[in-house]
């Protein structure tokens, strides 16, 4: 169980996030939305604590997150990022096998079965046949299977997914949909992921945070009491139809209004305003 009391966080004196109390209990798939800039991938960064909360707390079983070590976090949390931060000259295998080392003592050199355990993510995450590529050579969707397969060598209790399949074509994601309940329902693993994708998260997710664009909680729950048409607008600012039916929640959106000659700011389409709705 992961706890955040009272959590706030600000930039430069600006409030983000406020009075944040969420409860994470083993085995949770949630889904963290809202507009970009709602502090989404600040909350991850607190709950892995890469960042101090400024109040409240980040409370692992362990301890407070930004007391944690990093090696210690390590092996309690695997994160697949939305990018690498540098183009990576290893090859995939190798990048892969860095998910080992939170696990091992020494720096000496991946045994016999951490090479199976490598390759039995490679091929979960449909790179195996990647395995002697540069990192640096894949596409964009490619590295995310990548970096989703160095999280799974990792073994941790806990994943943490930011924006990690935005790049996946349409097979894949349904690929990854079916890893993570399989990696949550079947083996139990907790997992948090931002995600843009309102059908994915309403599809796949036991719970469902939706922030505001002042990174206030505007719900919290199953995603049918989140994922509303009236939430969706409050959020961001547009219309959906929401299709709801026994086994499943799909979300339209309303065709874009044509273009007719209006400036961008009258067309009010921004999620910083979200509330206001489109006035097109
Ligand atoms: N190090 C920083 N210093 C100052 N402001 C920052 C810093 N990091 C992020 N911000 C600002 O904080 C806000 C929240 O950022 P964050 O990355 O958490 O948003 P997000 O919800 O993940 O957005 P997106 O959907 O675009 O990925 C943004 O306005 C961002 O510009």
């Amino acid at each position: 169980m992961i706890r955040l009391q009272a959590l706030g966080f600000s930039y430069n004196g600006r409030p983000l996030l406020r009075q944040l109390d969420l409860a994470i209990p083993a085995g949770d798939l949630l889904t963290v939305m809202g507009p970009n800039g709602s502090g989404k991938s600040t909350l991850l960064r607190l709950l892995r604590g890469r960042l101090q909360p400024q109040q409240g707390q980040v409370l692992w079983p362990e301890g407070e997150a930004h007391r944690l070590s990093r090696l210690r976090m390590a092996q309690l949390v695997a994160v697949v990022p939305q990018q690498l931060e540098q183009p990576f000259g290893f090859p995939v295998r190798e990048l892969v096998a860095m998910g080992l080392y939170a696990r091992r003592r020494a720096l000496a050199a991946p045994g016999r079965r951490d090479w199976l355990l490598v390759d039995e993510a490679l091929q979960r995450c449909d790179v195996g046949h990647l395995a002697g590529r540069t990192c640096a050579r894949l596409s964009g969707g490619e590295l995310q299977r990548v970096l989703l397969a160095r999280a799974l060598v990792q073994q941790t209790p806990v994943l943490l997914l930011d924006e990690a399949t935005s790049q996946l074509d349409m097979g894949h994601r349904d690929r990854v949909a079916l890893l993570l309940q399989q990696l949550c329902y079947g083996e139990g693993k907790t997992i948090i992921q931002v995600s843009h994708d309102l059908n994915a998260a309403a599809q796949l997710s036991r719970r469902v945070l939706l922030l505001s664009a002042a990174g206030q909680v505007l719900a919290l729950g199953e995603p049918r009491q989140v994922l509303t048409a009236e939430n969706i607008r409050r959020a961001y600012g547009v219309e959906v139809e929401i299709l709801a039916e026994a086994d499943s929640l799909r979300i339209l959106p309303r065709p874009l209004p044509a273009w007719s000659g209006q400036s961008l700011s009258a067309a009010g389409t921004q999620a910083g305003s979200a509330g206001a709705g489109r006035s097109a």
